[in-house]
Parts: C-alpha cells; structure tokens; sequence
C-alpha cells in the first residue's frame, strides 16, 4: 500500500434511509492519478456512496477526507478541488448552455476557458441553446463540462455515459483519459463493463452497500476465475449487471 496521502480516503461509512440500509461499512482508498470504477447493480448504494465522498451527503457514520481535506467540514475548499457530474436536473433548465457554463466558471479562480469546455463535450454548436431544449444525451454532456470548469484535481462522475450514443459515448471516454493523463483521480460510477476495463485502474463492486470486491478489472476476472469481467461480476455478486444504456 502506498505511504503517501490519498486523494481519496473514505473510512467505514454508513447510512441509511429509514428502513433501507444503503452504504453498510464502505472504506476506500484512492491513489492521486488513479481512476477507479464502482459496479453495481440498480440500488447497490453507489450514488449514495459517491454523494457523501462528495461531501452532499452525510453520512450516519464514518468519514471522507479528499485530499486531506474534511468532505463535511471543510466544504467550501472542497468545492475548488472536486468536481461533481451533477444530476441535470439541478441545473437552471431556463438558461443557455454557454450562460450555464459562465455561471459555472465563475465559482473559479482559473476555470477552463468557456469555448474548451464546449468544446471538449461536443456542444459548441448547442452553445445558444437553452438547457431545456438540449436533447438528455446533451444535458448529461453538458453537466459534464460543468464538472470541469474549475480544473479539478479530483472528479466524480456518476454515469458517465448512460444514455449517450457510442459516438458521444467515444467523446466521453477520450475526455476521461486526457484528465487521467494529466494525473486527475476519477472515481466513475458505471454500468458498462467496456468502459470501465477501459478506464478504470481498479474496480469496487458494491453489493447492498457493501464491497464486495475490489482489484484491478483483470484481478477481478482472475478472482472469479471467470472468462471477462461481465462473468467476473456475475460470479462475485450473483446478480447479471442489467444494461440501461
Ligand atoms: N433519498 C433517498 N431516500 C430513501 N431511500 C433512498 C434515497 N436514495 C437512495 N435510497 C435507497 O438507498 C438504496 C441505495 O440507493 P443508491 O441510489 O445509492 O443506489 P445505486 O447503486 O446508485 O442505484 P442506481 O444504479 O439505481 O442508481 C436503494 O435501496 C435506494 O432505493
């Protein structure tokens, strides 16, 4: 294990919603640099897990530091080190993509400039467009740039292409491996085996909020002496990964 800090350090967290326990004991530790992947079936307790490492949501019990810094505590420092693919129905359905991504880069000391932004997603075309008459696929785009605009050292991206088609899909997948190449950690919540053997260095599989194994995709499939990784989850967890793409 290494001596240095992580970026991501969350220590026995629980929480439960009236009678649903959803994260039961979660710890992880995440390397600066390192994309790791959270598999798991509908209501296995990923979003709830990734919502208290962003520090939106507290947890029962235990704790998340990301990059030293307290998830609850020390919010406000938080917010210009992490970024969050938000669900779009937060945003200001009202507002232009372009004015969404000014409101954004301005909570930043140096954001990436607007047209990068646009750009990286695919939406420069749709800059003038309101959020509301941007197609699903375009919104999850454009919350994505969103993500981004403070040049996140570490960034959570919950579904990252649910829903997109394989060409905004590709688009997605080469933004994530530029930010991987330029040392930002990624935790990445999926349901496509694809993209996280592509991404991910390791993978959590969470089953009813607990992890049930975490290793390398290939440690995965050598653990569950299974042909590829869709078999690897099913051997682990018992259940098929359904597909909602
Ligand atoms: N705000 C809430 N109030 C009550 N129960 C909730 C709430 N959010 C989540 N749950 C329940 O907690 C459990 C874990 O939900 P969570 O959204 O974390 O799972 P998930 O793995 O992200 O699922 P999905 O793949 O469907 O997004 C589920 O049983 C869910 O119904």
């Amino acid at each position: 294990m290494s001596t240095t800090a992580p970026a991501i350090h969350a220590e026995n967290l629980h929480k439960r919603y009236r009678q649903t326990v959803a994260v039961d004991d979660v710890s992880l530790r995440v390397e600066e640099g390192e994309v790791l992947g959270i598999l798991g079936t509908n209501g296995a307790g990923k979003t709830t897990t990734v919502e208290m490492i962003a520090g939106l949501r507290k947890p029962d019990s235990g704790r998340v530091t990301v990059l030293g810094l307290d998830a609850r505590r020390d919010r406000a420092r938080l917010r210009q080190v992490l970024g969050v693919q938000l669900q779009a129905s937060y945003l200001h359905h009202a507002l232009k993509a372009e004015e969404l991504v000014h409101m954004y880069r301005s909570f930043y000391p140096d954001p990436r400039p607007a047209a990068e932004l646009l750009d990286l997603v695919g939406l420069a075309d749709q800059r003038r467009t309101i959020f509301e008459k941007l197609s699903g696929g375009q919104q999850q785009r454009l919350s994505i740039a969103l993500a981004l605009a403070g040049r996140p050292r570490v960034v959570i991206l919950d579904e990252l292409t649910t829903g997109l088609d394989p060409r905004a899909r590709r688009q997605m997948w080469r933004t994530v491996e530029q930010l991987r190449d330029g040392n930002v950690t990624i935790v990445l919540v999926s349901h496509a085996m694809e993209e996280v053997e592509r991404l991910c260095d390791r993978v959590a599989l969470i089953d009813r909020g607990r992890i049930i194994a975490l290793d390398t995709p290939a440690g995965l499939v050598r653990q569950a002496r299974a042909a590829d990784l869709d078999d690897a989850f099913v051997a682990l967890t018992g259940k098929e990964l359904e597909n909602t793409e």
